[in-house]
């Protein structure tokens, strides 16, 4: 079930740009077993979507029915996984053309749910190649798709390459929950 012939490669951590100085200060702040947090309640939470969302579109090529493709899932996104939250800080940058806020990578997590705190751009995803920004709304929840989430479900949901880049005037907070 977990790998598709010449997709591995879709699977590695993306490797760190180190040619642009870092221009962030990320601060850790906890981890939890997942069935202390709301959002993973399994009453309620994200991993019973993720169950709901792919356990139709699964491959059962080793006879695996859609209740043992459930179950594993659950399992994997169960009582023993670790959750952790982080806060990054990118100070206001007089030079940020010269310095990355977060270089590109994706998250080898299921699922990262992204808060933009104070609202400032800086959150970009490749599409179609090119970088784009996620515009920050107020309030709103942003859910990137990690390396777990694309391996569980054999590429059915991609995880999505980004980067933090730095304001020349404004500082920038983002949450992440992971
Ligand atoms: O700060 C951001 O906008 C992105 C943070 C991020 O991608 C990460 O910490 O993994
Ligand atoms: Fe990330």
């Amino acid at each position: 079930m977990w790998f598709f012939p010449g997709k591995i490669s879709n699977f590695t951590f993306l490797q760190n740009n180190l040619s642009c100085k870092p221009w962030n200060r990320p601060k850790f702040l906890g981890q939890n077993k997942v069935r202390d947090s709301r959002f993973l309640q399994p009453s309620h939470g994200r991993e019973k979507e993720v169950v709901a969302a792919t356990s139709g579109d699964l491959t059962s090529e080793n006879g695996e029915s859609p209740a043992d493709q459930t179950k594993e899932i659950e399992e994997i996104f169960g009582d023993d996984m670790m959750q952790s939250m982080r806060m990054n800080y990118y100070p206001p940058c007089p030079q940020p053309n010269q310095v990355t806020g977060l270089t590109p990578h994706s998250d080898a997590v299921g699922l990262t749910i992204l808060l933009q705190v104070n609202e400032v751009d800086g959150l970009q995803i490749k599409k179609n190649g090119k970088w784009v920004f996620v515009k920050p709304l107020l309030n709103a929840f942003i859910f990137n798709v990690g390396d777990v989430l694309e391996i569980i479900t054999n590429g059915t949901y991609q995880s999505i390459e980004h980067r933090a880049v730095v304001n020349l005037e404004k500082e920038r907070l983002q949450s992440i929950e992971a």
